[in-house]
Protein backbone atom coordinates (compact mmCIF):
# COMPACT_ATOMS: atom_id res chain seq x y z
CA UNK A 1 0.00 0.00 0.00
CA UNK A 2 0.79 3.75 0.16
CA UNK A 3 0.24 7.28 0.76
CA UNK A 4 0.96 9.51 -1.28
CA UNK A 5 4.21 7.43 -2.87
CA UNK A 6 5.66 6.50 0.84
CA UNK A 7 5.13 2.77 0.42
CA UNK A 8 4.69 -0.44 2.79
CA UNK A 9 4.41 -3.68 2.94
CA UNK A 10 1.41 -4.01 5.63
CA UNK A 11 1.60 -7.41 7.25
CA UNK A 12 -1.94 -8.52 8.58
CA UNK A 13 -1.69 -11.10 11.34
CA UNK A 14 -4.39 -9.91 13.41
CA UNK A 15 -5.80 -13.58 12.92
CA UNK A 16 -2.88 -15.57 12.33
CA UNK A 17 -0.49 -15.96 14.49
CA UNK A 18 3.48 -14.98 13.30
CA UNK A 19 7.26 -15.56 14.50
CA UNK A 20 8.48 -12.44 16.18
CA UNK A 21 9.25 -9.76 14.20
CA UNK A 22 13.46 -8.58 14.20
CA UNK A 23 14.88 -5.23 13.27
CA UNK A 24 17.05 -7.87 10.65
CA UNK A 25 14.10 -9.55 8.80
CA UNK A 26 12.21 -6.18 8.69
CA UNK A 27 15.08 -4.65 7.50
CA UNK A 28 15.42 -7.57 4.55
CA UNK A 29 11.76 -7.38 3.53
CA UNK A 30 12.20 -3.12 3.46
CA UNK A 31 15.28 -3.83 1.22
CA UNK A 32 14.07 -2.62 -2.55
CA UNK A 33 16.92 -4.66 -4.05
CA UNK A 34 16.61 -7.85 -2.73
CA UNK A 35 13.38 -7.84 -0.82
CA UNK A 36 9.84 -6.73 -1.08
CA UNK A 37 10.83 -3.32 -0.91
CA UNK A 38 9.12 0.19 1.64
CA UNK A 39 10.07 2.58 3.38
CA UNK A 40 8.10 1.13 6.35
CA UNK A 41 7.21 -2.22 7.06
CA UNK A 42 3.54 -2.70 9.25
CA UNK A 43 2.45 -5.12 10.64
CA UNK A 44 -0.84 -5.64 12.12
CA UNK A 45 -1.90 -7.97 15.55
CA UNK A 46 -4.24 -8.27 17.71
CA UNK A 47 -4.60 -5.60 20.47
CA UNK A 48 -5.60 -6.31 24.29
CA UNK A 49 -7.16 -2.82 24.24
CA UNK A 50 -8.28 -1.17 21.12
CA UNK A 51 -10.04 -2.90 17.89
CA UNK A 52 -6.09 -4.03 16.74
CA UNK A 53 -2.26 -3.32 17.17
CA UNK A 54 -0.30 -1.35 14.10
CA UNK A 55 3.95 -1.79 14.51
CA UNK A 56 5.76 -0.10 12.15
CA UNK A 57 9.24 -0.84 10.86
CA UNK A 58 11.12 2.05 9.27
CA UNK A 59 13.44 0.95 6.29
CA UNK A 60 16.53 0.52 8.65
CA UNK A 61 14.70 -2.21 10.60
CA UNK A 62 14.47 0.03 14.03
CA UNK A 63 10.69 -0.32 15.78
CA UNK A 64 8.96 3.38 15.81
CA UNK A 65 5.67 5.02 17.31
CA UNK A 66 3.39 6.33 14.71
CA UNK A 67 3.14 6.63 10.60
CA UNK A 68 0.41 9.17 9.40
CA UNK A 69 0.67 7.29 5.69
CA UNK A 70 0.26 4.28 7.07
CA UNK A 71 -2.57 5.03 9.27
CA UNK A 72 -4.35 6.09 6.26
CA UNK A 73 -3.38 3.20 4.34
CA UNK A 74 -4.49 0.44 7.26
CA UNK A 75 -7.55 2.74 7.80
CA UNK A 76 -8.90 1.61 4.01
CA UNK A 77 -7.69 -2.16 4.70
CA UNK A 78 -9.82 -2.32 7.85
CA UNK A 79 -12.92 -0.13 5.86
CA UNK A 80 -14.95 0.40 8.88
CA UNK A 81 -14.15 3.41 11.86
CA UNK A 82 -11.76 2.06 13.99
CA UNK A 83 -9.26 3.19 17.38
CA UNK A 84 -6.30 1.17 17.48
CA UNK A 85 -3.17 0.67 19.49
CA UNK A 86 0.23 2.17 17.93
CA UNK A 87 3.48 2.73 19.92
CA UNK A 88 2.91 6.05 20.03
CA UNK A 89 -0.11 6.34 21.51
CA UNK A 90 -4.25 5.52 20.44
CA UNK A 91 -5.45 6.80 16.94
CA UNK A 92 -8.58 6.46 15.95
CA UNK A 93 -9.07 5.73 11.68
CA UNK A 94 -11.88 7.06 9.53
CA UNK A 95 -11.95 5.19 6.11
CA UNK A 96 -13.10 6.92 2.86
CA UNK A 97 -13.54 7.07 -0.32
CA UNK A 98 -9.89 6.46 -1.72
CA UNK A 99 -8.61 7.52 1.58
CA UNK A 100 -8.81 8.04 5.11
CA UNK A 101 -9.24 11.07 7.88
CA UNK A 102 -7.29 10.10 11.27
CA UNK A 103 -7.29 11.77 14.40
CA UNK A 104 -3.59 11.57 15.73
CA UNK A 105 -4.03 12.66 18.79
CA UNK A 106 -2.45 15.49 20.90
CA UNK A 107 1.19 16.85 19.96
CA UNK A 108 3.34 16.78 22.56
CA UNK A 109 6.07 19.97 23.18
CA UNK A 110 7.52 19.51 26.10
CA UNK A 111 11.60 19.53 25.85
CA UNK A 112 11.68 15.58 27.36
CA UNK A 113 8.71 14.29 25.43
CA UNK A 114 10.18 15.02 21.63
CA UNK A 115 12.78 13.95 22.78
CA UNK A 116 15.59 16.16 23.46
CA UNK A 117 18.93 15.89 25.38
CA UNK A 118 18.69 18.64 27.40
CA UNK A 119 16.07 21.47 27.90
CA UNK A 120 15.56 24.12 25.83
CA UNK A 121 12.39 26.15 24.33
CA UNK A 122 11.23 23.89 21.44
CA UNK A 123 8.84 26.12 20.07
CA UNK A 124 12.08 28.70 19.07
CA UNK A 125 14.85 26.51 19.46
CA UNK A 126 18.28 28.39 20.08
CA UNK A 127 20.14 25.78 17.57
CA UNK A 128 20.98 25.89 13.74
CA UNK A 129 23.00 23.70 10.69
CA UNK A 130 24.43 25.47 8.35
CA UNK A 131 21.36 27.26 6.83
CA UNK A 132 18.86 26.08 8.83
CA UNK A 133 18.14 27.35 12.30
CA UNK A 134 15.56 28.57 14.92
CA UNK A 135 13.54 25.57 14.49
CA UNK A 136 10.40 24.34 16.19
CA UNK A 137 10.35 20.72 17.64
CA UNK A 138 6.76 18.39 17.97
CA UNK A 139 6.02 14.77 18.94
CA UNK A 140 3.26 13.48 17.47
CA UNK A 141 3.44 10.26 18.49
CA UNK A 142 7.59 10.17 17.26
CA UNK A 143 9.98 12.92 17.15
CA UNK A 144 10.28 16.09 14.40
CA UNK A 145 12.17 19.19 14.18
CA UNK A 146 10.76 21.83 12.10
CA UNK A 147 12.83 24.68 9.77
CA UNK A 148 10.60 27.23 8.24
CA UNK A 149 12.39 28.70 5.00
CA UNK A 150 11.79 30.66 2.05
CA UNK A 151 12.27 27.75 -0.53
CA UNK A 152 12.60 23.87 0.74
CA UNK A 153 13.20 22.91 -2.56
CA UNK A 154 16.67 24.72 -2.35
CA UNK A 155 18.11 23.32 0.68
CA UNK A 156 20.35 20.12 0.77
CA UNK A 157 18.23 17.58 2.68
CA UNK A 158 19.81 14.93 1.44
CA UNK A 159 23.26 16.20 2.81
CA UNK A 160 21.83 17.99 6.11
CA UNK A 161 18.53 15.47 6.91
CA UNK A 162 21.37 12.92 7.92
CA UNK A 163 23.24 15.15 9.89
CA UNK A 164 20.09 16.44 11.81
CA UNK A 165 19.08 13.13 12.20
CA UNK A 166 22.14 11.92 14.42
CA UNK A 167 23.26 14.97 16.24
CA UNK A 168 23.34 14.23 19.63
CA UNK A 169 20.71 16.42 20.49
CA UNK A 170 18.32 13.73 19.48
CA UNK A 171 18.46 11.41 21.57
CA UNK A 172 16.22 9.07 19.45
CA UNK A 173 17.20 10.78 16.37
CA UNK A 174 14.35 12.27 14.70
CA UNK A 175 12.57 13.32 11.47
CA UNK A 176 13.67 16.31 9.47
CA UNK A 177 11.16 18.70 8.34
CA UNK A 178 11.47 21.90 5.73
CA UNK A 179 8.83 24.06 5.23
CA UNK A 180 7.84 26.81 2.92
CA UNK A 181 4.73 29.23 3.92
CA UNK A 182 2.78 29.38 0.28
CA UNK A 183 -0.42 31.07 1.64
CA UNK A 184 -2.14 31.57 4.58
CA UNK A 185 -3.49 27.94 4.23
CA UNK A 186 -0.50 26.65 2.83
CA UNK A 187 2.48 24.64 3.21
CA UNK A 188 4.75 23.20 1.31
CA UNK A 189 7.06 20.34 2.60
CA UNK A 190 9.82 17.94 1.92
CA UNK A 191 11.22 15.16 4.75
CA UNK A 192 14.34 13.40 5.75
CA UNK A 193 12.54 10.48 7.70
CA UNK A 194 14.24 8.88 11.04
CA UNK A 195 15.27 5.43 9.52
CA UNK A 196 14.60 5.75 5.88
CA UNK A 197 15.80 9.01 4.04
CA UNK A 198 14.03 11.11 1.96
CA UNK A 199 10.41 10.11 0.56
CA UNK A 200 7.74 11.27 -0.87
CA UNK A 201 5.71 12.19 1.85
CA UNK A 202 5.51 12.19 5.16
CA UNK A 203 1.95 12.31 7.19
CA UNK A 204 3.34 12.74 10.71
CA UNK A 205 5.48 15.15 8.95
CA UNK A 206 2.68 16.74 7.56
CA UNK A 207 1.20 16.63 11.06
CA UNK A 208 3.92 18.15 13.09
CA UNK A 209 4.33 21.02 10.46
CA UNK A 210 0.89 22.08 10.06
CA UNK A 211 0.73 22.20 14.41
CA UNK A 212 4.01 24.21 14.42
CA UNK A 213 3.15 26.61 11.58
CA UNK A 214 -0.56 27.32 13.39
CA UNK A 215 1.65 27.41 16.64
CA UNK A 216 3.50 30.11 15.17
CA UNK A 217 0.77 31.89 13.45
CA UNK A 218 2.27 31.92 10.32
CA UNK A 219 -1.08 29.60 8.61
CA UNK A 220 -4.43 28.89 9.53
CA UNK A 221 -6.16 25.71 10.41
CA UNK A 222 -6.79 23.55 8.34
CA UNK A 223 -4.27 23.99 6.14
CA UNK A 224 -3.09 22.15 2.91
CA UNK A 225 0.66 20.59 3.38
CA UNK A 226 1.79 20.11 -0.65
CA UNK A 227 4.63 17.41 -0.37
CA UNK A 228 6.80 15.80 -2.86
CA UNK A 229 4.12 12.61 -3.65
CA UNK A 230 0.84 15.31 -3.19
CA UNK A 231 -1.04 17.20 -0.63
CA UNK A 232 -2.76 16.60 2.90
CA UNK A 233 -5.24 18.35 5.07
CA UNK A 234 -4.52 18.89 8.82
CA UNK A 235 -6.91 20.70 11.05
CA UNK A 236 -5.67 21.25 14.69
CA UNK A 237 -6.70 23.96 17.40
CA UNK A 238 -4.36 24.60 20.30
CA UNK A 239 -5.18 22.28 23.04
CA UNK A 240 -6.94 19.50 20.55
CA UNK A 241 -6.18 16.43 18.63
CA UNK A 242 -4.81 16.96 15.31
CA UNK A 243 -7.12 15.19 12.08
CA UNK A 244 -5.06 14.59 9.19
CA UNK A 245 -6.98 13.79 5.52
CA UNK A 246 -5.97 12.28 2.40
CA UNK A 247 -5.58 9.58 -0.19
CA UNK A 248 -3.99 5.84 0.24
CA UNK A 249 -4.11 3.31 -2.20
CA UNK A 250 -3.42 -0.20 -2.08
CA UNK A 251 -1.46 -1.55 -4.60
CA UNK A 252 -1.36 -5.33 -4.45
CA UNK A 253 -1.77 -8.36 -2.52
CA UNK A 254 0.70 -11.34 -2.32
CA UNK A 255 2.52 -13.66 0.00
CA UNK A 256 5.93 -14.62 0.21
CA UNK A 257 7.97 -16.93 2.55
CA UNK A 258 8.80 -15.75 5.87
CA UNK A 259 11.37 -18.31 6.21
CA UNK A 260 13.44 -16.93 3.25
CA UNK A 261 13.96 -13.35 5.21
CA UNK A 262 14.26 -14.96 9.02
CA UNK A 263 17.22 -17.26 7.88
CA UNK A 264 18.90 -14.22 6.79
CA UNK A 265 18.84 -16.17 2.66
CA UNK A 266 17.34 -12.88 1.69
CA UNK A 267 19.72 -10.04 2.63
N1 LIG B 1 6.28 7.80 6.82
C1 LIG B 1 5.76 8.07 8.07
C2 LIG B 1 6.67 8.20 9.26
C3 LIG B 1 7.35 6.87 9.57
C4 LIG B 1 8.17 6.86 10.83
C5 LIG B 1 9.31 7.84 10.85
N2 LIG B 1 10.27 7.60 9.81
C6 LIG B 1 9.99 7.78 12.22
O1 LIG B 1 11.08 7.21 12.32
O2 LIG B 1 9.44 8.31 13.19
C7 LIG B 1 4.55 8.98 8.10
O3 LIG B 1 3.83 9.00 7.09
O4 LIG B 1 4.27 9.57 9.13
Amino acid sequence: MHGLGNDFVVIDARESSLPAMTPAIARALANRRTGIGCDQLILLQPSQTHAFRMRIFNADGGEVEACGNASRAVALLHGEPATIETGGGPITLEPMARGARVDMGKPRFEWDAIPLAYAMDTAAMPVGWETLDAPMAVNVGNPHVIFFVGDCDAIPLDVLGPVIEHDALFPERVNVNVASIAGPDHLKLRVWERGVGLTLACGTGACATAVAAIWRGLVNSPVRVTLPGGDLEIAWERGGTILMSGPATESFRGSFNWDDFASGAVA
